[in-house]
């Protein structure tokens, strides 16, 4: 490809604002401008003023729109509907206004790469005749099961199970996202979750931060029905492709960093002795069932390093911290990918968002996994039972919780039982998988190289 032709283009992220949209974005980002694209990431005013954001991040230039709430973002609002609404209505008239600023310079913008929960955004692109790539963040195997509700071919509430969608293993009701089970309990998400096709079929390009060998038969059955193009992991590209090594991490936190405690205290751990904990960067859990994986760690007796937000952390023990001693560290955040490759760490006890569970396996960690809401239940059952990754705790489900005692059995399994050895040879069959779809000539790095030449021929 001739670098020349290609930064004529100019492409413009606009990931929902959150860490688990912005992360796979920005990775994507600097994949584009290894091409040869210039690329200008897109985040909240809120989020830059509040993590005092530069112009740019590495090679990837970084702009805002509003989202309605400049000075403070979606935890202070009650109603996500609200919130919704009000970044459709902010979002898409300061999306056209930063299209038309850039309008007025040498670089127009040329394409807009957009998340699907954003589908306005698309709408804004076709406004000003621009090219418009659907990317996805979860797995094709979740974005297909969104396609099926919205195309009415599979209907809501489920009536009877094991669901059968062509390309997928058979899902039970634990298996499916938890806005497909119980659409009613979070309706604004369910709703934003489904709706990602509504306009889908006028997006030029339909990208998929997943790989081919790993969901090949979601990825065929799909690509039935939409232009797909898997160009995942956007994992930073140090760990994955030795033709990049300018990125060791995302470069956009959104919360402080607490990076050195984290990577001081592990390295005086021998080799996979820490049972690493990370429930990203949404979810929370009961403090019944903070209680009982406090307990699941202490019995278990590995050494263990958690992320706790910093909004979370008034759920622990008052004197838990004081007394934790060597045993444990807790941070409020740190640099995942980091951590997941420090030898001293022998598994990641996840809530399954797909970042997490893409970074895992691309990093060769085998995991515990706790799905809490949304696609998360899809992404466990294919780690456990596809992939054969993990072990997927099993839910008291008259208590709605995990208990201690099965939170000690994951964790031993995987840390020290017969289970984690076949685990630890599975999941690094996956790690050269996926080194190998995004070095040279893999499948997402061809379909990367495809989506750039069209880009450049259009
Ligand atoms: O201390 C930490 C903890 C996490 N991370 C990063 O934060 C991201 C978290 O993303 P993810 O694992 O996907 O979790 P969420 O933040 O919960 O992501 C939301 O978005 C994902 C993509 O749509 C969904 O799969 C999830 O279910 C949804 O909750 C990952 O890149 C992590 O590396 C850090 O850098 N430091």
């Amino acid at each position: 490809m001739e670098t020349q032709t290609a930064s004529k283009f100019h492409v413009l992220l606009v990931p929902f604002p959150g860490q688990g949209h912005v992360n796979p974005m920005m990775q994507f980002a600097r994949r584009l401008v290894s091409k040869g694209l210039e690329a200008t990431l897109v985040v909240s005013i809120f989020i830059a003023k509040s993590m005092k954001l530069g112009s740019s991040v590495g090679p990837v230039q970084l702009d805002v729109i509003s989202d309605g709430y400049d000075d403070g973002g979606f935890p202070k609002t009650n109603s996500f509907d609200t919130y919704l609404e009000r970044l459709k209505a902010a979002g898409s008239r300061t999306l056209a206004d930063l299209i038309m600023k850039y309008e007025k310079t040498p670089n127009p913008i040329d394409c807009v790469i957009y998340e699907p929960f954003l589908p306005w955004a698309l709408d804004v692109a076709k406004e000003f005749g621009l090219l418009g790539a659907a990317f996805f963040t979860q797995p094709c195997a979740v974005d297909y099961i969104y396609y099926n509700i919205q195309h009415k071919l599979l209907s809501l509430p489920i009536s009877s199970t094991p669901v059968s969608i062509p390309g997928l293993p058979l899902l039970e009701l634990r298996d499916l996202p938890s806005f497909v089970r119980l659409p009613d309990s979070y309706p604004a998400n369910a709703e934003m979750l489904i709706s990602q096709f509504c306009n889908a079929d006028k997006a030029d390009f339909v990208l998929i931060n997943t790989f081919y060998k790993l969901e090949p038969e979601a990825v065929d059955t799909m690509s039935k029905v939409c232009p797909v193009l898997t160009i995942g992991p956007t994992v930073p590209s140090i760990y994955l492709d030795k033709r990049i090594e300018d990125d060791d991490d995302y470069g956009v936190d959104l919360f402080p960093l607490d990076a050195s405690a984290s990577s001081n205290w592990l390295s005086s751990k021998p080799e996979r002795s820490v049972v690493y904990l990370s429930f990203g960067s949404f979810s929370g859990l009961s403090d019944n069932q903070m209680e009982e994986l406090l307990w699941g760690l202490k019995r278990s007796n590995f050494y263990f390093l958690w992320v706790i937000r910093a909004t979370e952390e008034a759920k622990l023990p008052k004197t838990f911290k004081e007394n934790l001693g060597d045993k444990g560290l807790i941070v409020n955040w740190s640099c995942q990918v980091k951590l997941l490759t420090n030898k001293a760490v022998g598994c990641f006890l996840t809530h399954c968002g797909w970042n997490s569970t893409i970074e895992a396996m691309s990093l060769g960690v085998p995991m515990v996994a706790m799905p809490l809401w949304s696609d998360q239940p899809v992404n466990a059952k294919l780690v456990e039972d596809v992939w054969k990754v993990g072990i997927r705790v099993k839910v008291d489900e008259e208590k709605g919780i995990v208990p201690r005692d099965e939170i000690e059995f994951c964790i031993r399994e995987i840390m020290e039982g017969e289970k984690g050895k076949e685990v630890k040879k599975n999941v690094e069959k996956w790690s050269e998988l996926a080194i190998e779809a995004v070095s040279e000539g893999g499948t997402s790095d061809k379909n990367i190289d495809q989506f750039v030449s069209k880009l450049v021929k259009t």
